[in-house]
């Protein structure tokens, strides 16, 4: 059995470590953040996914060279338990996005809240809302790619696991693949079960060297789904142009 998810959105997001939660997001690129979406809720976001409302565009994936599988990118305005992890996930974020900012040496600056951080995407002509849901199913997978949707983005991005591993489907795995210059790829599998959280860089982090802070890129995917059937929901905080 899952472990019990408190009530609401904001509660469970109370709920988790932070500071650790941040810590290992500095140190390594990313970091679980445990249950976040009650099993309920998974399903309902999963059924959803048949719904022609509430979306603004479905994609195909093989057509695009992005994999196999589809997904489908909510509309504003988002289902209010999207909206509220995605702005209380954001408010958590932000001192890290902004301790990230330093040691990259780059001008940033993070509103506090997510609304003044959406307007400021929005005044950038970034105004298409980015959260999708994602669904496989046997022989599908997702290439290793990074969330940019225009000049602006926030550093980070969460994914929640919307299907149970074993019972649901075999394989399938959260895949990260680090490339640093003159070093060879690194990669890392983070193991989820229904309703858990990730969070990882959308692009870069800043990886400590002997001789400081440098950059090492970031690229996300999903290894073959085995059997059955694997969905996702995709929480990004910047916008699409
Ligand atoms: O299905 C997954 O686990 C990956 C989803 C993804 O690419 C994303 O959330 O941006
Ligand atoms: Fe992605």
């Amino acid at each position: 059995m899952n472990a019990p998810v408190a009530l609401t959105p904001a509660s469970r997001i109370e709920t988790i470590d932070w500071a650790a939660a941040r810590a290992t997001l500095l140190d390594r690129g990313f970091a679980p953040l445990g249950p976040l979406v009650s099993r309920a809720e998974c399903e309902g976001l999963q059924a959803g996914f048949d719904d022609e409302a509430g979306f603004r565009s479905h994609i195909h994936m093989a057509r695009h060279g992005f994999g196999m599988g589809e997904y489908k990118y909510y509309s504003y305005p988002l289902p209010a338990l999207i909206g509220d992890l995605r702005a209380g996930l954001y408010e958590q974020l932000v001192p890290a996005a902004e301790t990230w900012a330093e040691r990259l040496g780059v001008e940033a600056s993070y509103p506090a809240s997510h609304a003044d951080y959406a307007a400021l995407c929005h005044a950038n002509g970034q105004v298409r809302p980015t959260p999708l849901v994602l669904r496989y199913k046997a022989g599908d997978y997702n290439r290793l790619h990074q969330d940019l949707y225009g000049d602006i983005y926030f550093p980070f991005q969460v994914a929640v696991l919307l299907s149970e591993p074993g019972r649901d489907f075999e394989g399938g795995e959260f895949v990260l693949v680090e490339n640093t210059p003159r070093m060879q790829s690194r990669t890392s599998v983070v193991p989820l079960r229904q309703g858990e959280a990730v969070v990882f860089a959308v692009n870069e982090r800043p990886r400590l060297g002997s001789r400081g802070y440098h950059r090492a890129t970031l690229r996300h995917g999903v290894s073959d789904i085995l059997s059955g059937h694997r969905a996702t929901l995709g929480i990004i905080f910047h916008d699409a142009r």
